[in-house]
């Protein structure tokens, strides 16, 4: 058994019912949520209601929730709501920023719950809160997976002074039925499903980029929160549906800087809908072309020692982009400035308190 693990695998994880915000963007009424209602219903809900203010979004009975739209944005944040984004799945974040809890669980309203190969109905925000309460391995790849997994363990040779992991910041769950394939794959692929359930939750290794998407994701907002900005997207900007991109290679260079783990792989939903390729491709498109100087500026960040806080990392990041990116094109310059109003909306709406300025400044003991 592994040396360390602050949970049973074989028993279901601590519920954290009152530690755990579910953030749903939507420009919908919210049906989806009656198939999750046995999963979701003791939780809280945020749900940033992106598009028309004054459209009623219909929300079933019985669900505990605050609901915003952009003129409470806009009433909250005040000239800051300019980094929240309008028209895109990307304004989550704020329900990230307006959460009080300690972890995220954020879901597409598209998204439904899922069967795994035994047919059994999967709890997904189970499977997340068990990758997020036991450590990840960035340091040193474990060949038989997750080796806090109920039936597995660390293998030979696998270093015993590695063998207590560090904190996992982020849960990255995946989708069967419609896989997050971008506009160029959609139209050359569009009847492909994904029909494999792969049983395994790996840690992304220290180092190794990724392509996180926003449709099942869970993190633990103390650890990595200021730090999950989704980006600049949707009305009035160059680029759309890279909002979670943006936001993967920020935290992921951010935790192999601190030492958190990020893991990948179970929980699956089931995605039920494939947005519009010819709309996503004209969203896409700049990105797709800005990625290749993108992923290299993210391979080559290195944050200095005395970033001890996510957000001193976040603020030197900020001005790594805008040193490095408005290159490619002013938009990088804009973008930069936002990752700053970001922090500042962040810490207005959370001011620190005395044990997390301890922890920001490297003092906690
Ligand atoms: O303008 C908008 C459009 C949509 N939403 C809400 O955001 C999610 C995702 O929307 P949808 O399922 O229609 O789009 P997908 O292409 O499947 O989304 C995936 O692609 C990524 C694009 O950023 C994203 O991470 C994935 O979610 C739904 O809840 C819509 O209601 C919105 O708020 N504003
Ligand atoms: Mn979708």
């Amino acid at each position: 058994m592994a040396a360390t693990t602050k949970l049973d695998y074989a028993k279901p994880p601590p519920p954290l019912k009152d530690e755990l915000d579910i953030v749903i963007p939507t420009i919908r009424n919210l049906e989806f949520l009656e198939m999750w209602r046995p999963f979701f219903e003791p939780y809280h809900l945020i749900i940033v209601q992106d598009g028309d203010p004054t459209k009623t979004i219909k929300v079933p009975d019985g669900f505990d929730y605050d609901l915003y739209n952009r003129n409470d944005i806009k009433k909250l944040l005040g000239p800051r709501a300019s980094c929240i984004s309008f028209k895109d799945s990307a304004c989550r974040c704020f329900g990230y920023m307006v959460s009080k809890k300690k972890y995220i669980f954020t879901i597409d309203d598209d998204c439904l719950v899922a069967k795994d190969p035994s047919g059994k109905a999967i709890n997904a925000l189970e499977q997340h809160i068990k990758n997020l309460l036991c450590p990840s391995t960035p340091f040193f790849f474990n060949t038989l997976y997750d080796p806090f997994a109920d039936g597995a363990d660390f293998v030979r040779g696998y270093p015993f002074s590695l063998r207590d992991g560090v904190p996992t910041a982020v849960s990255h769950g995946l989708w069967l039925n419609i896989p997050d394939y971008d506009a160029p794959t959609q139209l050359v692929k569009p009847l492909e499903r994904n029909q494999r359930y792969v049983d395994a939750v790996l840690t992304i290794p220290k180092g190794t980029l990724f392509p996180m998407c926003g449709m099942n994701l869970a993190f633990d907002r103390e650890l990595i929160g200021p730090a999950m900005y989704f980006g600049l997207m949707g009305d009035g900007q160059p680029i759309g549906r890279y909002d979670d991109m943006w936001a993967g290679w920020c935290i992921k260079v951010i935790c192999d800087h601190l030492g958190l783990g990020v893991k990948t792989g179970l929980p699956y939903i089931w995605h039920s809908k494939a947005s519009n390729p010819f709309v996503n491709l004209r969203k896409e498109y700049k990105g797709i072309f800005w990625q290749e100087e993108i992923i290299p500026f993210f391979q080559s960040v290195s944050l200095p020692k005395d970033c001890t806080s996510v957000q001193k990392c976040y603020i030197e990041l900020s001005k790594q982009v805008k040193e490095k990116l408005s290159k490619v094109d002013p938009y990088f310059d804009k973008l930069a400035s936002a990752m700053v109003t970001w922090i500042e909306a962040w810490e207005e709406i959370n001011p620190p308190t005395s044990a997390s300025s301890k922890l920001s400044n490297g003092t906690a003991k």
